[in-house]
C-alpha cells in the first residue's frame, strides 16, 4: 500500500515561486491498480520524482506498507526505494545488454547470486511474454517489446509499488493496449500500481480508482465507477466525453442524462417522450463499459413547449441522474 500524505513540493526559479506539488494526499490500497490524470504542467513528473524521492518533497509524507520514505536515512531509503517498481515512457534499457541481463540488473545492483538471478528473469520474460527474446539485444525488439523488459525489470526486486510514469505514451494504440492489458495481468494482492498518465485511455481500460491532478493539486478523486456517476464531475466529463454541442440556441432546453448498468438498456428517453407529450431529440452521446459496468451520458434537446424541469424529474424517477446542461461545470471539456 502506498500512502501520501499532503505532500508539497516548491521550486523557486529566479524569484518566482512554483508550487509544483500543493497538498497531494492519496492512497493505493496493494492489490488495486489507481490512475493519476493531468494535463502538461499538472505536477505529474514533480510526483513521480517526490515518490521516489530522486526529488526531495517540500513537506508531506510518503509511506509504502507501512515504511515513510520522507524519514528514511541514506540506507533505509535506498532499500525502501526497491520497494517501488519504475516504469518509464521510455524502457531505457542498456544497448549492449542482452534482454535477460537487462531485467536481471537490479538483481545484480543487491548481489543476488547467478542462479537465483537466472530462476528469477526466466520467471520474469515468462510473465511478460518474452521467454523467447531472453538472448535479443534491445535493437532487434519492437517499443512494445522493449517497454515490456522495463515492466520486467521492474518487477525484478519483487516490489510492493509498481509506478508507470506515462508507460505508453511512445507506442501505437494496438501495442498500447496490448501493454495496458499486460499490467492489469500482473495484479496481485501483494501489489500496488500507480500510472501516472495524461491519457483518459489508459484510465479507462486498466484503473480501479483516479484522482485527476491540476495545478499540483488532486481536485477530484475516487472509485472509477464512483467518479463517472457523478453528472457534474470533471472526470465523468472527460471519462464519458460528449462533444461540444452545436449551437442549438433558440430550438429548446438542453438536459444532460447520466444512467449506468441495467438502466442504460432502458428506453428511458422515449419513455420520457411519452409521459410528457413531445419527441425529445438526442443531440450527442457517449456509452462506455467501465470496470465492468456500462454507463451512459446522452445530451436531450426538449422542445420549448415542455418544461425541462418535467422531464427532469421524469428521468430521476427512473433511475438515471439529470441536470440542465447549462448547469453542469465546464460541460464538454475534457480533463
Ligand atoms: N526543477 C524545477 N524548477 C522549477 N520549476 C519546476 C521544476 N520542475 C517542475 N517545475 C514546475 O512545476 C510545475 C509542474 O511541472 P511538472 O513537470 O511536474 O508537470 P507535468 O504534469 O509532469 O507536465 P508534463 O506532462 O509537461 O511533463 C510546472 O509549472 C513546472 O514549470
Amino acid at each position: 500500500m502506498i500512502t501520501v500524505t499532503d505532500l508539497t513540493k516548491v521550486y523557486s526559479q529566479g524569484g518566482r515561486t512554483v508550487h509544483a506539488l500543493d497538498g497531494v494526499s492519496l492512497t493505493v490500497p496493494s492489490g488495486s491498480i489507481h490512475g493519476i490524470i493531468g494535463h502538461s504542467g499538472a505536477g505529474k513528473s514533480t510526483l513521480v520524482r517526490c515518490l521516489t524521492m530522486l526529488d526531495k518533497p517540500t513537506s508531506g509524507t510518503v509511506t509504502i506498507n507501512g515504511v515513510d520514505l520522507t524519514a528514511a536515512r541514506a540506507d533505509a531509503l535506498r532499500s525502501a526505494r526497491r520497494r517501488i517498481g519504475l516504469v518509464f515512457q521510455q524502457a531505457n534499457l542498456f544497448d549492449s545488454r542482452t534482454i535477460a541481463q537487462n531485467v536481471g540488473y537490479p538483481l545484480e545492483i543487491v548481489k543476488a547470486d547467478a542462479a537465483r538471478r537466472k530462476a528469477k528473469v526466466d520467471e520474469l520474460l515468462g510473465r511478460v511474454g518474452l521467454a523467447d527474446a531472453s538472448n535479443a539485444y534491445p535493437a532487434q525488439l519492437s517499443g512494445g517489446m522493449r517497454q515490456r523488459v522495463g515492466i520486467a525489470r521492474a518487477l525484478a526486486t519483487d516490489p510492493d509499488v509498481l509506478l508507470f510514469d506515462e508507460p505508453t505514451s511512445a507506442l501505437d494504440p494496438r501495442t498500447t493496449d496490448e501493454v495496458l492489458d499486460l499490467i492489469v495481468s500482473l495484479r496481485t494482492p501483494e501489489l500496488a500500481v500507480l500510472v501516472i498518465t495524461h491519457e483518459m485511455h489508459v484510465v479507462k481500460r486498466i484503473c480501479d480508482s483516479v484522482s485527476l491532478l491540476e495545478g499540483g493539486r488532486i481536485i477530484e478523486s475516487g472509485p472509477l465507477t464512483e467518479v463517472v456517476s457523478r453528472l457534474d464531475g470533471r472526470l465523468s466529463q472527460a471519462l464519458l466525453g460528449i462533444p461540444p454541442h452545436a449551437d442549438l440556441r433558440g430550438a429548446g432546453t438542453l438536459v444532460d442524462v447520466l444512467s449506468s448498468g441495467p438502466e442504460t438498456l432502458q428506453p428511458i428517453v422515449a419513455h420520457v417522450s411519452q409521459v410528457v407529450g413531445a419527441e425529445i431529440a438526442i443531440v450527442a452521446g457517449s456509452v462506455e463499459h467501465l470496470a465492468g459496468t456500462t454507463f451512459s451520458h446522452l445530451r436531450l434537446l426538449i422542445p420549448e413547449s415542455v418544461e425541462a424541469g418535467r422531464v427532469i424529474d421524469e428521468l430521476r424517477r427512473l433511475g438515471a441522474d439529470a441536470a440542465l446542461t447549462d448547469s453542469l461545470n465546464g460541460t464538454g471539456e475534457a480533463a
